[in-house]
């Protein structure tokens, strides 16, 4: 798989939050990064499967195989531990389908406030959590696929902070930083985020 060998990087994704993290990280590495806002005819791909590398295989190998080139897929979302790992592969559509981030934030935020009733609902760390992401390069000239795999422990806080980033960042409260994901640089969200370290193991899996 040498895919990366070429100066632009397809992202099957429609998400402009990863669109602007993915190019930031390969313009380090002088590749431009193109995304579905760049092959509007592609059908969306239904994301059904039961895991995030699921999710990520089906929609590099949909698109992948659509445009016959070489794509990066990128499957994540978030898991809090008191709500027992929700919304887990629902964290596009927790609100519903086409759900905003900001319907999200608010689901989020009722569904702790509600499992914590008769509990002191004021203090500001509401549950232990983690960023999760699986990425799949997928090349459909040889059927090559490699799978790469990263994760973030924060803490959802009761009050979103920042308005930097993009999805459940406001509520991700980092106890090392004192700060929401949000409230991060992209440099600095990049050094830990989920999405950083699943693209580093990728770098390290093509050797370098
Ligand atoms: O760094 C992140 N910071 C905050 N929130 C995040 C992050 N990474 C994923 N998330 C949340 C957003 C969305 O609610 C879900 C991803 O769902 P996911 O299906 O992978 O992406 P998506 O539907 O937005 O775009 P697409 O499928 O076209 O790539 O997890
Ligand atoms: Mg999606």
């Amino acid at each position: 798989m040498n895919n990366l060998d070429s100066p632009v990087i397809i992202v099957a994704t429609k998400n402009k939050g990863k669109v602007r993290e993915f190019a930031h990280a390969f313009a380090r590495i002088g590749k431009e990064v193109k995304s579905m806002y760049d092959y509007p005819d592609v059908p969306d791909v239904v994301e059904d499967g039961m895991t995030f590398a699921e999710n990520a295989w089906k929609k590099a190998k949909a698109v992948g195989d659509a445009l016959g080139l070489p794509v990066l897929a990128d499957d994540s979302g978030l898991c809090v531990d008191l709500l027992d790992g929700a919304p887990g592969v629902y964290s596009a559509r927790y609100a519903g389908e086409g759900a905003a981030d900001a319907d999200n934030n608010e689901k989020l935020l009722s569904e702790l406030e509600s499992r914590k009733l008769g509990e002191d609902t004021e203090q500001p760390l509401l549950s232990p959590a983690r960023f999760v992401c699986s990425l799949v390069l997928y090349d459909p000239a040889t059927g090559e696929k490699l799978e790469s795999y990263g994760t973030v422990e924060g803490f959802i806080t009761s009050e979103t902070a920042g308005c930097g980033g993009f999805g459940y960042d406001p509520l991700f409260y980092l106890p090392s930083y004192e700060k929401t994901m949000a409230e991060l640089s992209m440099d600095q969200k990049q050094a830990i985020s989920h999405r950083g370290a699943a693209l580093r193991d990728l770098m390290t899996k093509l050797g370098g």
